[in-house]
């Protein structure tokens, strides 16, 4: 079984997001990870996952904004990232900035960077894509920060630029920098492609996939409600010696507790 980190953004929602911390704590958790940090200040997560003993495996850099005010209100604004957004181009470094700041105080080693609503994307769009991506993997790894880039389903976002595997693979080996990786979502993936296993068995190889998130699909759920083959997902990361984390990001059905008798299973 990988290491296990609970998504506070979508686990623990019976409690407020400051007490997600203790209540993953208590379950086991080793790491935690969450979209969206902005709304509190760095000190304050750092010391909460200090006091749990936690450890902050991943976050999102900024959806939108240029500004803390702007940063803080972007994701309710509708904003699902800059990257492949002309015009953007200040938002999208003002924000890699900003998360690379939180992310030197929660000694996060990943940072997840979206790509944006963007239907209709042109090929000048790609490139600008390429191009931010590009700059911004330099000077995350001056801190010796990964980026990664995320496949989301047309279902749950539409429009996402982002939204299969090939496109993300094709990204990162035309960018080719080290420090860019990818951001395997189970789910995403079982939405868009319809057989999770078979693209991990088909992208494995390329050494790509450094954080995966896993929720039964359709519905979001546990891994165990949908046709997502979680069992043998989970095998074949074990196997082939996967040394990063799963994301438990699902809505649970009844509870987060109730919930968690999946991995006993
Ligand atoms: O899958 C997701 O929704 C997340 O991993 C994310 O970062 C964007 O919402
Ligand atoms: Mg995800």
């Amino acid at each position: 079984m990988p290491r296990l980190a609970a998504n506070l953004g979508f686990l623990y929602q019976e409690w407020p997001f400051e007490e997600r911390f203790a209540a993953a704590a208590a379950d086991g958790f080793k790491g935690v990870e969450y979209p969206v940090p902005y709304a509190h200040e760095p000190a304050w997560l750092a010391g909460q996952l200090r006091a749990h003993g936690l450890q902050q495996v991943l976050f999102n850099a900024p959806a939108g904004g240029a500004s803390r005010d702007a940063v803080r209100r972007a994701w309710e604004g509708g904003w699902r990232g800059t990257a492949s957004l002309p015009g953007e181009q200040a938002a999208f470094r003002y924000g890699i900035d900003l998360a690379l700041e939180y992310a030197q105080a929660l000694d996060c080693p990943q940072i997840h960077v979206m790509s944006g609503i963007n239907p209709g994307g042109s090929d000048r769009d790609r490139l600008l894509w390429l191009h931010n991506l590009a700059w911004a993997a330099e000077r995350a790894a001056q801190q010796h920060v990964s980026l990664l880039i995320e496949a989301i389903n047309h279902t749950d976002m539409p429009g996402y630029w982002l939204h299969t595997q090939q496109q993300a693979h094709a990204a990162l080996i035309e960018i080719g920098h080290p420090g860019l990786g990818m951001q395997l979502d189970f789910y995403h993936c079982q939405m868009t492609e319809g057989d999770a296993l078979a693209q991990l068995r088909h992208y494995w190889p390329g050494g790509l996939v450094r954080h995966t998130q896993i929720a039964g699909a359709p519905g979001r759920h546990e891994p165990d409600h949908g046709s997502l083959q979680w069992r043998e997902l989970l095998a074949f990361l074990d196997a082939a010696g996967y040394q990063g984390w799963l994301g438990l990001e699902y809505r649970p059905r009844q509870g987060t507790r109730a919930g968690l008798g999946w991995l006993r299973q």
